[in-house]
């Protein structure tokens, strides 16, 4: 039998032991051995929980019990989950993680203390929620160099847009669905300013680039500043937004990171996920495109994932597959300024053609947009070729010295 610990019981912590419980017996046989809960941490009382016995406060109680083989850490964010799981691995501890936040930021020296002893530290439920992505990745994908992954990395976000775009549900009536299905973080700020979406991506390029990639060198935008205009103006240049994060490697091996809205075409990959779904798309020499889709988020899918992990570790408690990246350094990740994209601007001047007409000049071809009911001193329209970005932000403040406002401003890609 293996012992096991759970920390946090909340959204993801009490789904895992509701999928541990619900279907014992086919993963006792899966696992080739009986795993069963010992503790469960956390900070509230569970008194009428049918295993409200196994409730502890105190953490050291699972550190220092040598029966715990396993710690599952579902608490989230940095401290003292990073404490936690460190004390418990220096004890010689296997761990299994959904908390992103933890190892987009301390995932090498994690990874590394993980091989110095001899143990698992898996989190297939730190990306996608319930989509297998990391081990197909690192596994099935092996074979080829992997040169960009770009995904719709956030269910929280994609389920926002989608009920704006759908429905016309203003944003924050969106937002307080996502709260209560049990969607978002602890501060939802992570999902819509981008965050989550940035460890996501910093969690798959340091795993398929094999050195650290953090999340602060990587440029980061939210979705706070859409607006149903702009969802309106993309339909007329037949694309949809979304929020994305994208890896590419460069030729000169450093890599290009971002997270930000996107227009993706009605026709590509991306488009049609929806809701608290995510698709990631990941570009491989020998396979090309391969995109993942499931649910990115909620109870039971992520369940699904970390349980996944957890009967993994039990069958590789002696021989160990170890996942690995070093350390990251400064410099790795090209500064995005010097990165170009095409894209979507909309304009709010006297002037409109007077604006048009400019644009032209700075940036070439461009195609306009439309939307029903646009004020006559409003103008939009997207880029047809890709623009520096420094060049744009020269250009638009220039604009607005002269008067000209931007209203919005939104990266087109071809996924
Ligand atoms: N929700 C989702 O769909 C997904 C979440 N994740 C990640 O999984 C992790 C957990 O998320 P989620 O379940 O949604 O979060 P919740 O906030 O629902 O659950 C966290 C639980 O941990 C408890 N907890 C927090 N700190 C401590 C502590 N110091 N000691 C004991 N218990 C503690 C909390 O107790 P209390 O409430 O009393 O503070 C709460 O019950 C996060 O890292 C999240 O990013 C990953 C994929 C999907
Ligand atoms: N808040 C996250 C939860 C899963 O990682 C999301 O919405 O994707």
């Amino acid at each position: 039998m293996v012992q096991i610990a759970v920390l946090g019981h909340g959204t993801v912590g009490s789904g895992v032991v509701e999928v541990l419980r619900k279907n014992h017996g086919s993963i006792t046989k899966k696992a080739h051995d009986e795993i069963h809960i010992k503790y469960i941490l956390d900070l509230r009382e569970f008194p009428d929980l049918p295993y409200a016995d196994k409730f502890v406060k105190d953490f050291s109680a699972i550190e220092n019990d040598p029966e715990v083989d396993i710690v599952v850490e579902c608490m989230g964010g940095l401290h003292p989950a990073y404490d936690f799981v460190k004390a418990c691995m220096l004890k010689g501890k296997h761990v299994v993680t959904s908390n992103k936040e933890l190892v987009a930021t301390k995932g090498a020296e994690l990874l590394k203390i993980a091989r110095e002893k001899n143990l698992s530290f898996l989190f297939e439920a730190s990306v996608g929620g319930g989509i297998p992505i990391i081990r197909p990745l690192y596994q099935c994908l092996a074979a080829n160099e992997v040169y960009e992954i770009a995904g719709i990395l956030n269910g929280t976000t994609n389920f926002i847009l989608t009920k704006m775009i759908r429905e016309q549900m203003s944003f924050q009536d969106a937002l307080d669905m996502a709260q209560k299905l049990g969607y978002a973080e602890r501060d939802p700020s992570a999902d819509v300013q981008g965050d989550d979406s940035c460890r996501k991506i910093c969690i798959l390029a340091s795993l398929v680039f094999g050195k650290h990639v953090y999340p602060e060198q990587v440029h980061t935008e939210g979705i706070t500043n859409i607006t149903l205009e702009d969802v309106e103006y993309a339909e007329s240049l037949d694309g949809v937004i979304k929020l994305l994060g994208r890896v590419k490697k460069l030729e000169d091996g450093h890599l290009s990171v971002m997270v930000c809205p996107a227009i993706v075409g009605r026709s590509g990959q991306l488009a049609s996920v929806e809701d608290v779904f995510n698709g990631i798309l990941v570009r491989g020499d020998a396979v090309g495109d391969v995109v993942f889709y499931g649910r990115g988020a909620g109870k039971l899918p992520t369940a699904s994932a970390v349980v996944g992990d957890v009967i993994d570790c039990v069958k590789r408690l002696e021989y160990k597959k170890y996942l690995y990246w070093e350390d990251g350094e400064k410099g790795y990740v090209k500064d995005y300024r010097e990165t170009s994209s095409r894209f979507y601007l909309r304009l709010k001047a006297s002037d409109a053609q007077k604006v048009l007409d400019a644009a032209k000049v700075a940036f070439g071809e461009i195609q306009e947009a439309h939307r029903a009911n646009a004020p006559s001193d409003e103008v939009a329209f997207a880029t047809a070729e890709e623009i520096q970005e420094s060049k744009l932000e020269q250009v638009l403040s220039q604009w607005e010295q002269d008067g000209t406002q931007v209203l919005g401003c939104i990266r087109l890609f071809d996924y």
